[in-house]
C-alpha cells in the first residue's frame, strides 16, 4: 500500500486521545471504537510506545507494568515483537492474566471449588429428583454427582492448584479455562485486596479485541476501574460488530461509563473500496456505522457464487471458483495454486475435508474434552508426530544431515547421554543403529502403499528412535489389547469414561495416512491456506474466500440462508426479535463482517444453498451485491 500521508493521519485524534488518558498524573479510561482494519491493534501498540517512553522510567521506578490482553497466543506474540519485548509491558492472554492474579491463592481456591462443586451437586440433585431414575440423562447426573463428590472430598489434600491451559491435565489439582476465569471474575468483586494488588501492579490495563472479552471478567473490570478511577487506566480496544464468542459481553459500547473517553476511527487501510462499501452494508442493519476508504485504496473486487449444496465435489468447484477469480480480478495468484489464497470455512471439519486431514482430525476432535489441544497443537500424543517424527521425516527427505542429527540428538533415547555413556567403546555401533533406524523410517513413510501413523508409531517405538507418550503406549505394541469401550458401565466415573473415549478416538485417528499429519499441523499452526471464519480475527490476506454452507456446518448458531434473506426466520427469531434478544441472524451477521473484512485485494464468497436461483433472487433484493456480481455455478 503506498503511503498517503493525509491518510495514514486520519484518525490522529483517536490516537491522541488515548495518549491523553495514558497519563499516570491525570488516568482516565477509555473504550476506542472502530470497525475492521481501522488500525486498532496498531493504536494499542503505538501508545504502549509512547508511554515507555515518556513515562517507562517511572513505571520501572516504581515495579509497574503496563498489562495488555489479547484474545490469542499468537496476538500475543505479534504484540511483544512488535514492542521488542519490552519489560515495562506484560502481554497476556485473558487466561494468564488472570491466573497471574489469583494462582497461589490456594486457601481461597480451595474455598471456592468447594462452593462450586456443593451448587452443582445441589442443582444436579434436584434435576435428579425431578427426573426418571432410568434414562440416559439420569444415569449421566448420577456420575456426574459422584465425580464431582469426589473432587469435594479431595480437595483437602491438594497442596498447591495448578492451571492447565489446554484442559488435558487430568490430576485433581487442576483448574479449567472456565474456573479461572469465573474465579477471577468473583475475587475481583469481593476482594478489595486483589483489585488493590491489579491495579498497584498495572496501572495501565489495555484489553484489545475487548467485544469478546469474557463478559463476568469484564464487568469485574469496570468495577475495578469504577472503584479506582485515580490510579488505574482501563483502555478497550474494540468493534462490537466483531463479537464472534458467545462468552463476549452483549451491550459493552452502552455499558461504558459517561465519564471515560470514547475515541473512534473511521477510515479502513485494510480493504478496499469495494469491500469497504460491503461490509458497510452488512453493517447497515447492526449499528450503522459506516467506514470510509483511503484515496489510494484499490477499487477491489467482491463475488458471490452459488452452487447446489448438492455439489459432490466441494473442492473441486472451490479450486475452478479460485480460477474464474483470477480472471475476474487480474490477479493471477488465484490460480497460482492454494498458498496464494486464504479459504475460510464455518467449522474445523470442513477445513479438514478440504485440505485433506479429516481422518486423523475426525475422532480426536469428537472427543470434547481434548479439542482444545488439538486445535491449538498441545493437547497429549501429537508432540511425538508434529515436532519430533515429521521434523525428522522432513530433514530425512531433503538429505540434511545436519537437522537429522540435531532432532535426534535432542529427543532421542537412542543417542541420550545416558544410551551413548552406557555403550562405552560401542559408541558407533549406537550412531549406525540410529541411522539405520532413520533410513527405515525414511522408507516407511515414503513407500507404498502409504504407511499409516500407527505403522510409523509402532516403527518409532520399535527402534526407540523417540519415546511414546503415554496416550499412545496402547498402539506402539505390535499385538495391543485392544481397549474395548463402552460407555455404559454404570460404575465408571466421568473421568474413565473420557480417558475411554480419548483411546478410542486415537486409535481410530491413528488409522490416518501419515501424510495427514502434515497438514494438520501446517493447519493448526496457521500455514495452510485454510482456516476457520471465528480463527482470523485480527489478521488480513490479499485474497480471501469465504466459503458458506448451512448444510455442511450443521450448526444451529449461525444461518447464512437467514442472513441472506433465503429463509424466513424462524419463531424463536421472531421472539428474539420481539424482546431484544440476539438473533442468529445478528450472529451469522457479525461473522459474515469478520471474515469480509479479511480481503485486502480481493473477495470471493462461495455460498452452497438449496436453492441457487431463489437464494439469488433473495440476495439481489437484499442489495449487498448487484446483479454482475452473482454467479451460479452448476
Ligand atoms: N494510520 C495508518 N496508516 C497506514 N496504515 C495503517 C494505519 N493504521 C492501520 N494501518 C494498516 O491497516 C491494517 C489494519 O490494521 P490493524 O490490524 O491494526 O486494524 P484493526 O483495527 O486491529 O483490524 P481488525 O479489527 O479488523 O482486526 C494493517 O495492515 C495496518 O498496518
Amino acid at each position: 500500500m503506498s503511503t498517503v500521508p493525509d491518510d495514514d493521519v486520519f484518525d490522529a485524534k483517536a490516537d491522541e486521545t488515548i495518549l491523553a488518558c495514558l497519563d499516570l498524573d491525570k488516568p482516565k479510561s477509555f473504550f476506542l471504537y472502530a470497525g475492521a482494519g481501522s488500525g486498532k491493534t496498531r493504536s494499542l501498540v503505538e501508545a504502549i510506545r509512547i508511554v515507555c517512553r515518556e513515562q517507562g522510567r517511572r513505571l520501572s521506578l516504581a515495579g509497574q507494568k503496563i498489562g495488555v490482553i489479547t484474545y490469542t497466543n499468537a496476538a500475543c506474540d505479534e504484540i511483544k515483537q512488535r514492542l521488542e519485548f519490552d519489560p515495562r509491558v506484560e502481554v497476556s492472554t485473558i487466561h494468564a492474566f488472570a491466573w497471574s492474579l489469583i494462582g497461589g491463592y490456594d486457601g481461597d481456591i480451595r474455598k471456592w471449588v468447594a462452593a462450586r462443586m456443593l451448587q452443582d451437586i445441589a442443582e444436579l440433585e434436584k434435576a435428579q429428583a425431578k427426573g426418571r431414575a432410568t434414562s440416559k440423562a439420569a444415569i449421566d447426573r448420577a456420575r456426574s454427582i459422584e465425580s464431582k463428590r469426589r473432587r469435594h472430598a479431595g480437595l483437602d489434600a491438594i497442596q498447591r492448584f495448578i492451571y492447565s491451559p489446554t484442559g488435558d491435565n487430568r490430576t485433581r489439582d487442576a483448574l479449567n479455562h472456565a474456573e479461572v476465569i469465573a474465579m477471577t471474575a468473583e475475587f475481583l468483586t469481593a476482594k478489595p485486596g486483589l483489585r488493590r494488588l491489579l491495579v498497584t501492579r498495572f496501572p495501565i490495563l489495555l484489553i484489545d479485541e475487548s467485544q469478546d472479552t469474557s463478559r463476568r471478567l469484564m464487568d469485574a473490570l469496570l468495577d475495578v476501574q469504577a472503584a479506582h478511577r485515580e490510579s488505574f487506566i482501563l483502555g478497550l480496544f474494540g468493534d462490537t460488530m466483531q463479537r464472534i464468542y458467545a462468552d463476549g459481553k452483549t451491550g459493552l459500547a452502552e455499558a461504558i461509563p459517561e465519564d471515560w473517553a470514547k475515541p473512534r476511527k473511521e477510515m479502513n487501510h485494510r480493504c478496499p473500496t469495494r469491500v469497504i462499501e460491503l461490509i458497510n452494508k452488512v453493517r447497515r442493519d447492526d449499528d450503522g456505522q459506516e467506514q470510509r476508504p483511503r484515496a489510494d485504496a484499490q477499487p477491489g473486487v467482491a463475488r458471490l457464487f452459488l452452487l447446489p449444496h448438492t455439489t459432490a465435489n466441494k473442492s473441486a468447484a472451490e479450486a475452478a471458483i479460485a480460477q474464474r477469480m483470477a480472471d475476474i480480478a487480474g490477479d493471477p495468484a488465484w490460480a497460482d495454486g492454494s498458498e496464494a489464497i486464504k479459504t475460510l470455512a464455518l467449522e474445523h471439519m470442513m477445513s479438514a475435508r478440504r485440505f485433506g486431514f479429516e481422518q486423523f482430525f475426525e475422532p480426536l476432535y469428537a472427543v470434547q474434552r481434548i479439542n482444545t489441544g488439538l486445535l491449538d497443537g498441545t493437547g497429549a500424543g501429537l508432540g511425538i508426530f508434529t515436532r519430533e517424527i515429521l521434523p525428522l521425516v522432513k530433514a530425512l527427505r531433503v538429505g540434511d544431515r545436519f537437522a537429522t542429527a540435531a532432532i535426534i540428538r535432542k529427543t532421542s533415547p537412542l543417542l541420550d547421554r545416558d544410551a551413548l555413556r552406557d555403550a562405552g567403546e560401542a559408541q558407533q555401533d549406537l550412531l549406525d543403529r540410529a541411522k539405520g533406524a532413520c533410513s527405515g523410517l525414511l522408507a516407511l513413510v515414503d513407500g507404498q502403499p502409504s504407511a499409516s501413523l500407527r505403522d510409523v508409531l509402532r516403527y518409532v517405538a520399535e527402534h526407540r528412535l523417540f519415546t511414546v507418550p503415554d496416550v499412545l503406549l496402547p498402539f506402539a505394541a505390535a499385538d495391543p489389547d485392544p481397549d474395548p469401550v463402552d460407555g455404559n458401565d454404570a460404575d465408571e466415573d466421568e473421568e474413565e469414561i473420557d480417558i475411554k473415549s480419548e483411546i478410542a478416538a486415537w486409535r481410530q485417528a491413528l488409522e490416518a495416512p501419515f501424510g495427514q499429519i502434515d497438514k494438520y499441523d501446517r493447519y493448526v499452526c496457521g500455514f495452510s491456506q485454510f482456516d476457520t471464519h471465528q480463527g482470523v480475527k485480527g489478521l488480513e490476506f490479499p485474497r480471501v474466500m469465504v466459503v458458506i454452507s448451512d448444510e455442511e456446518a450443521r450448526g444451529f448458531l449461525f444461518n447464512y440462508d437467514k442472513l441472506f434473506g433465503a429463509k424466513g426466520k424462524s419463531k424463536t427469531d421472531l421472539d428474539n426479535e420481539a424482546a431484544g434478544e440476539e438473533t442468529t441472524i445478528d450472529r451469522t451477521r457479525r461473522l459474515f463482517y469478520v471474515t469480509c473484512s479479511r480481503a485486502e485485494r480481493s473477495l470471493a464468497v462461495v455460498y452452497y444453498a438449496e436453492n441457487p436461483t431463489a437464494s439469488r433472487d433473495a440476495l439481489l433484493q437484499q442489495g449487498w451485491f448487484v446483479e454482475d456480481e452473482i454467479e451460479i455455478v452448476n
